[in-house]
């Protein structure tokens, strides 16, 4: 039974979640009976081989997907509860999201890329703050350029403003640095950490790097839609070392 002090202790969770896609012989249980939660000001790696579940997890405990069973809370709020309108307006208020193809607009600039959500959202917008937010992800470009003219690194870094300018509960990182090259994924992740860090933010990142998820307070492992283990802050070699365990990758 979750208790008021859990939903102060964890951002999200997740009780006894499954996903079964399909029915009769052909359905697939993408989750199963996954309990997990995630502490506020926490850095999460979920890492797991292809197809034991990460994207499901990902897209259950942000409301995009809806379990077959379980609940998912955000704060004291059961996910699984809400009516589309009411999940979509979440998700835009207390979620953030970034994506391994960045997802910006080119019709909009930097600036506005960033604040979209809050105007999406009808909130005003403090320029300190967006300043703020523009100084902790390290973005050096004019704010008046257009996206498609950014190295990847840096449109990458408009997309984590852009996610954490609403101050949301919880950031979803879908393979942040899969498209950038081994330097850039670096300095991109240390940024992301100190942004982590600065804005108590708790994050979960889906990632095949064992890299990027030594960034991570802790990596998470999936395997057949299950927990499979978990382990606090690791080297590189450390991780790589727990998903040799685990199956095809
Ligand atoms: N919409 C769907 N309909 C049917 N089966 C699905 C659907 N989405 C996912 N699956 C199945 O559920 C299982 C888990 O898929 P999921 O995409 O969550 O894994 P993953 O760990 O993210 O994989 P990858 O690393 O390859 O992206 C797989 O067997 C997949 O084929």
């Amino acid at each position: 039974m979750s208790t008021v002090q859990d939903g102060l202790v964890c951002a999200v969770r997740m009780e006894s979640v499954s996903k079964v896609y399909g029915s009769g012989e052909t359905a697939v249980r993408a989750l199963d009976d996954v309990s997990i939660g995630l502490r506020r000001g926490s850095f999460t790696a979920l890492m797991g081989p292809s197809g034991s579940g990460k994207s499901t997890f990902l897209h259950c405990a942000a409301g995009l997907d809806r379990p077959t069973s379980g609940r998912v809370l955000l704060g004291e709020d059961d996910l699984t509860k809400l009516r589309e309108a009411q999940l979509t307006e979440l998700r835009r208020s207390r979620i953030g999201f970034v994506f391994q193809a960045y997802n910006l607009l080119d019709a909009l600039t930097v600036e506005q890329n960033i604040v979209l959500p809050l105007r999406l959202a009808n909130r005003p917008f403090d320029p300190e703050f967006l300043a703020e937010v523009v100084r902790s992800v390290e973005l050096t470009v004019p704010l008046d350029r257009r996206p498609a003219k950014l190295s990847g690194g840096q449109q990458q870094r408009v997309a984590i403003a852009r996610a954490l300018v609403t101050r949301p509960d919880v950031v979803f990182l879908d393979e942040p640095t899969g498209a950038l090259d081994t330097r850039t994924a670096k300095q991109v992740l240390g940024t992301l950490r100190q942004a982590v860090d600065r804005w108590g933010q708790t994050a979960l990142m889906v990632t095949h790097d064992p890299v990027a998820a030594s960034y991570a307070d802790s990596v998470v492992f999936l395997a057949d839609g299950r927990i499979a283990g978990e382990v606090g802050p690791s080297s590189p070699e450390a991780i790589a070392e727990h998903m040799t365990h685990l199956g095809e990758w």
